[in-house]
Formats: C-alpha cells, sequence, structure tokens
C-alpha cells in the first residue's frame, strides 16, 4: 500500500539541504560513488563557492558542458584539461569551473539518485547555499519535432501523469512529489528566446523504468503488444500535456523538493516518437540536439552571475 510522506522541503534556497540526524554522528562521511570524503578532502575548500550543479547522463557530455561554461564565462584556460574530480572512480565524472558543477549521472532512476544522495550530501558539507541544479539531458519526444529542447513543467509517473515519485523503503511503498520550480522553468523558457535555431517548449515529462517496453517500443528484444497498443498509450500521454519522455526526471524531482534545491529539467527530444522508435539520426545531428538544451543552461547560468554581480 502506497504511504504518503509527511511535510515536504518548501523552503528553496535553503543551506539544509539533507534532512538526516545520523550524519551528525558520523566519524566521517565517504560519498564512496564520487569518490570524495569530509576527512579526506576538504570539501569547504573545493565546494564552498558552488551555484549550479548541472547533471546529465553521459561523461563526454559533461567534459563538454565544462568547457562551453568555462568560455561562456571567460574563465577557460588553455592549459587546463579540466580534471575530472571524480577520478578515483569510473562510476560518475564531475568537473568544475567557477560556480559551476558538471557531473554525469548514468542512465536511470537508480543511478541518478545515488549520485544525487552524495552530491546533496557534498552540497551540505561544503556549506553552499543558494545552489541551482538542472538536468541536462535527452529524451523521446511526444508530438514535438526532433532537435525541440524541453523544459519539463512537471516530472510525472506513466501510469497516473501525475507529479509522484514511487519508492520502496524499508519494505513500504512511499510516494514522493515530483513538483519542479515553476519560476526557473519560466526563466528557462525566458532565456530561451536568443536561440532562434532551435525551438524551445514547456510540457509535462514522463519518467520511466525503461527505454524500451518502458517507453511503448516496438524495437526491444521482447515486445507483446501491437503497435494499435503502443499508438493508444502514447496518445493517453500526449493528451496529459507530455512533452517528453525520459528516465531520471521524477526521482531528480523528488530530491530537489526533499531538499529545498531549485531544480528544472531540460532534454532535448531526439525523435518524434508518434513518428517512430529508432534514433538513427547521422551522428553529426544527434550530437547538434545534444548540444542545444547546453546552450540554453549555460547562457542562463551566465545571466544569472551577471545579475548577481551587478547587485554585489
Ligand atoms: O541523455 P540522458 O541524460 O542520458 O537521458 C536519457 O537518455 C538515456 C536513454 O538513452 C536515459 O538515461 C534517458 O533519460
Ligand atoms: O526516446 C528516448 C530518447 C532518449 N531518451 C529516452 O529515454 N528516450
Amino acid at each position: 500500500m502506497a504511504q504518503k510522506e509527511g511535510k515536504q522541503n518548501q523552503q528553496r534556497g535553503s543551506a539544509d539541504y539533507v534532512k538526516n540526524p545520523h550524519l551528525e554522528g558520523m566519524k566521517e562521511d565517504f560519498l564512496y560513488h564520487i569518490n570524495l570524503g569530509t576527512k579526506t578532502n576538504n570539501l569547504p575548500e573545493m565546494f564552498g563557492d558552488v551555484k549550479f550543479v548541472c547533471l546529465g547522463g553521459s561523461s563526454n557530455r559533461m567534459k563538454a558542458f565544462i568547457e562551453l561554461i568555462a568560455g561562456e564565462l571567460g574563465m577557460e584556460d588553455p592549459k587546463s584539461e579540466y580534471p575530472n574530480i571524480c577520478e578515483g572512480t569510473d562510476r560518475y565524472v564531475m568537473y568544475k569551473v567557477g560556480p559551476v558543477l558538471s557531473v554525469s549521472h548514468g542512465m536511470g532512476i537508480p543511478s541518478m539518485a545515488i549520485v544525487f544522495h552524495e552530491i546533496i550530501k557534498l552540497l551540505h558539507h561544503a556549506r553552499c547555499k543558494d545552489v541551482t541544479v538542472i538536468r541536462i539531458g535527452t529524451s523521446g519526444g511526444i508530438g514535438v519535432e526532433p532537435g525541440t529542447v524541453v523544459v519539463s513543467k512537471e516530472a510525472v509517473d506513466p501510469i497516473t501523469f501525475k507529479p509522484t515519485f514511487e519508492q520502496v523503503i524499508l519494505g513500504k511503498m512511499v510516494v514522493r512529489n515530483t513538483k519542479l520550480d515553476s519560476g526557473l522553468a519560466e526563466e528557462l523558457l525566458e532565456c530561451s528566446k536568443e536561440f532562434s535555431q532551435f525551438k524551445t517548449v514547456i510540457g509535462n515529462t514522463v519518467c520511466t523504468l525503461d527505454f524500451y517496453e518502458g517507453q511503448a517500443r516496438l524495437d526491444g528484444a521482447f515486445c507483446y503488444y501491437t503497435e494499435k497498443d503502443k499508438m493508444d498509450y502514447l496518445k493517453k500521454v500526449k493528451e496529459a500535456g507530455v512533452c517528453n519522455m525520459e528516465m531520471e526526471s521524477t526521482v531528480f524531482a523528488s530530491m530537489c523538493e526533499l531538499s529545498g534545491l531549485r531544480g528544472a529539467v531540460v532534454c532535448v527530444a531526439l525523435l518524434n516518437r508518434l513518428n517512430g522508435d529508432q534514433i538513427d539520426s547521422p551522428h553529426e545531428v544527434l550530437e547538434d540536439y545534444q548540444h542545444r538544451p547546453q546552450l540554453l543552461v549555460a547562457s542562463y547560468i551566465k545571466k544569472q552571475l551577471q545579475t548577481k554581480a551587478k547587485h554585489n
């Protein structure tokens, strides 16, 4: 039976990103999957200035993103190779330039949840404040042209299309809220107006547990439904105000909600799922699509930092 959790954190910007009394009594908190620890590393010195954390599935994308950010913020160092801060592990990669952290999260809810727990604890141990987190991803579009950037209004589950995420804790189903920061989504949409080379829309995002059967594809290793079943489901998805499907947004949004971090999900649609299942566009086209959320988010970060500098 689903059990609703109690009060959720509504205080965006609060520095109290963790809600775990057990952490206080620990001699060291070692963040195993990112190979950083409270005793091993001086986390406040290394990360105390972080204001933006950008997460995306692939390591190469997150390296490309930090290079883009370095250029945008005028902080590029031609001699620098932008070292991977998590070098001691091959689970995830992490890069930092100024107040921006760029981290890979792998594929799917469990992989995202693990790294996000550790990132939230990292922000806590480093005593970071007013941090914004943005997932920069790819997705399957629902009724949108390939290459369209979708800023998520709500991250919704694939059954009821409600903004909820279910997690089994102590053998019980816990239902968590996945409401995203609407102000941040609007700010990103506003910022997208400077990019006439691609379209940006705001809409709901369905988060699934799988790329094939979970997203009603006909091209997986197994398929026990018809093309009509698939299209009926995708029609229902579209009618729920959904513009795209991916695999991490609900757990990401639920953890933003619990921690009080401002969060957004910005994913490009690699294809329109109403027209097919295979992602077979040429490599250069897919590279160009993947770059679009990065351009938008980099420009947003630059503007935010400029505005902040003016007011200081
Ligand atoms: O492009 P990324 O961030 O990896 O995200 C999307 O791509 C993967 C599937 O190909 C899933 O993880 C999905 O959420
Ligand atoms: O169709 C797609 C494309 C990218 N990522 C997904 O999860 N689905």
